[in-house]
């Protein structure tokens, strides 16, 4: 055996159905030692099922799974999922204990006898030295809470890695790091895999990012395995996009918006956002992007949908207060609010789909009751949205990560709002769909609402925004960029991102 047929896992044929609904239909896919393989499709074409499966989380239907160990052995099912581990972008760490119990926990949770302590330190030093030793020396009894997320990060790698996993799977992990925590994250990926073997999947929809870090690529589309482990190198981004069937949403032209109709924004005039010396004046239809690390941005959208807790900026605009008291008076006041934060603040997981849709239109029309036209605005939506779900009445948590990003979008579409407070909206969703979601939020715009768009992805406030308020690492605002001088370098050097 080379190391070059060492294969950490090999799935073959997998099937997998949620009552009438066929997700897997025949899916291939296997992931050598050592290698960051990404593994690519649009949303609800199959990823997160085939993960499920892979670490027995779900049951599959038909098809087969080996896993086998570094000297080529085929292993029992039960000891190769012993050795997977998933990251997924929301982490699963508890705030209030410390690093080291962080990294401990699947050792209480697998009731090994008497917890010990001192080996729990011992491990979890050892597991995070792999990743930055430093970090290790200073961390261990810090409490989690207390991190940032690119640390909370390297805290669940490290439990994987003190589990024994030699197969990570990273589950859009980068939708909550900035560009400058990405690099942090690639460059310990790439150490990990080159001087321990350790194998990577890697899940993705930043096409620049999946270039970055993986040398490998399958590609699924609607249940099928329709790139089955190519190199990287071999495929152009077309050629990728064109397999996962999204040409043709990909290359559509973001048309140049008409000029705002600001006959249509009733009149209200400019809102004018103020901060200690700073001032900037919103026109009805501009799009403003807010760039860099959360903690300035936070405080910015907190503000403008009435959930801020600190006094560091004020609002002018007729008929607002200075301050939302509230996000319910900010709501029907006309700040409208769509957030990436899907679990914390977005879905309703325990709503069926129509009120998900339809939460905002009830708070402003200050209606609570569901009636037949209900439905079919909630049908209309998402059909505009193109979100399928087998019935409205299906809960948020049988769609897919990207489709539950659609149904807080549908929330706000055709909402009559002066302003539209977007906290990276594209997180988790493909390629194709996040064109669509620039458009629509330029027609947005075009009827005269204000829109506010926070992200992380610097490519896509160049391709969306009028005007751009960067932030640097320290939240502090580090200037205001025109549309016709922005530039990746630009927004970068203001956001301290470069890396
Ligand atoms: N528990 C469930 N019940 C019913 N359908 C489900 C369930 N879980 C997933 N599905 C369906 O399976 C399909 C595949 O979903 P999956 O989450 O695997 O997609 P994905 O490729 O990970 O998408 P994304 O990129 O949006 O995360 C979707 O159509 C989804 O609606």
């Amino acid at each position: 055996m080379t190391e070059d047929s060492n294969y950490a896992v090999t799935v073959r044929g997998l099937t997998k159905s949620y009552g009438a609904t066929s997700v897997l239909k025949g899916v291939n896919f296997s992931v050598r030692r050592g290698e960051i393989h990404a593994l690519l499709g649009g949303n609800g074409a199959g990823k997160s099922t085939l993960i499920r499966i892979i670490t027995g989380s779900a049951s599959q239907d038909g098809g087969t799974i080996e896993f086998r160990d570094r000297a080529d052995r085929l292993r029992t099912e039960a000891e190769g999922r012993r050795k997977v581990a998933v990251v997924h972008q929301e982490l699963a760490l508890l705030p209030n204990l410390t690093v080291a119990e962080n990294i401990a926990l699947p050792h209480f949770s697998r009731g090994f006898g008497l917890f010990n302590r001192k080996w729990a330190i011992k491990q979890a030093h050892a597991a995070l030295s792999m990743i930055d030793r430093s970090f290790a020396d200073a961390s261990l009894h810090w409490f989690v809470g207390s991190l940032s997320l690119h640390e909370g990060q390297m805290v669940e790698i490290a439990r994987a890695l003190a589990s024994g996993a030699e197969l990570i799977l990273l589950d859009e992990p980068t939708a909550n790091l900035t560009a400058l925590e990405t690099e942090r994250l690639f460059s310990v990926l790439r150490r990990l895999t080159q001087e321990t073997g350790l194998s990577v999947v890697f899940v993705s929809h930043r096409m620049k990012e999946i270039r970055q870090i993986a040398n490998t690529c399958s590609i699924i589309r609607d249940g099928r395995t329709v790139i089955d482990r190519e190199p990287m190198a071999g495929l152009s981004d077309t050629a990728i996009i064109e397999k996962m069937g999204q040409l043709s949403q990909a290359q559509a032209q973001v048309q140049e918006r008409p000029a705002a109709d600001i006959s249509r924004a009733e009149g209200h005039g400019r809102l004018t956002i103020r901060e200690n010396g700073l001032e900037i004046s919103l026109e009805p239809g501009v799009i403003l992007g807010v760039a860099g690390a959360p903690a300035g941005p936070q405080t910015l959208i907190d503000t403008l949908v009435g959930a801020a807790r600190s006094k560091r900026w004020t609002v002018s605009h007729a008929g607002w207060p200075a301050r939302f008291s509230s996000p319910h008076q900010a709501a029907t006041l006309g700040s409208g609010f769509i957030t990436g934060d899907r679990s914390h603040k977005g879905v309703l997981h325990s709503l069926p789909i129509i009120d998900n849709v339809l939460a905002s239109r009830r708070i402003v029309r200050g209606s609570l009751f569901t009636g037949a036209r209900e439905s079919v605005e909630c049908l209309d939506l998402m059909q505009a949205l193109k979100v399928k779900a087998a019935s409205i009445w299906d809960l948020p948590n049988t769609l897919s990560g990207g489709t539950q990003q659609k149904l807080l979008l549908a929330r706000w579409l055709g909402v009559p709002s002066r302003l539209l407070v977007l906290e990276e909206p594209t997180r988790g969703v493909d390629i194709g769909t996040k064109k669509e979601i620039y458009q629509l939020i330029r027609q947005m715009a075009a009827s005269g609402t204000m829109i506010v768009w926070w992200s992380t992805e610097n490519t896509e406030l160049l391709e969306v925004c009028d005007r751009v308020l960067a932030f640097n690492t320290d939240g502090r605002c580090a200037g205001v960029i025109e549309r016709q001088d922005l530039t990746e370098d630009k927004l970068a050097e203001l956001t301290g991102m470069a890396a």
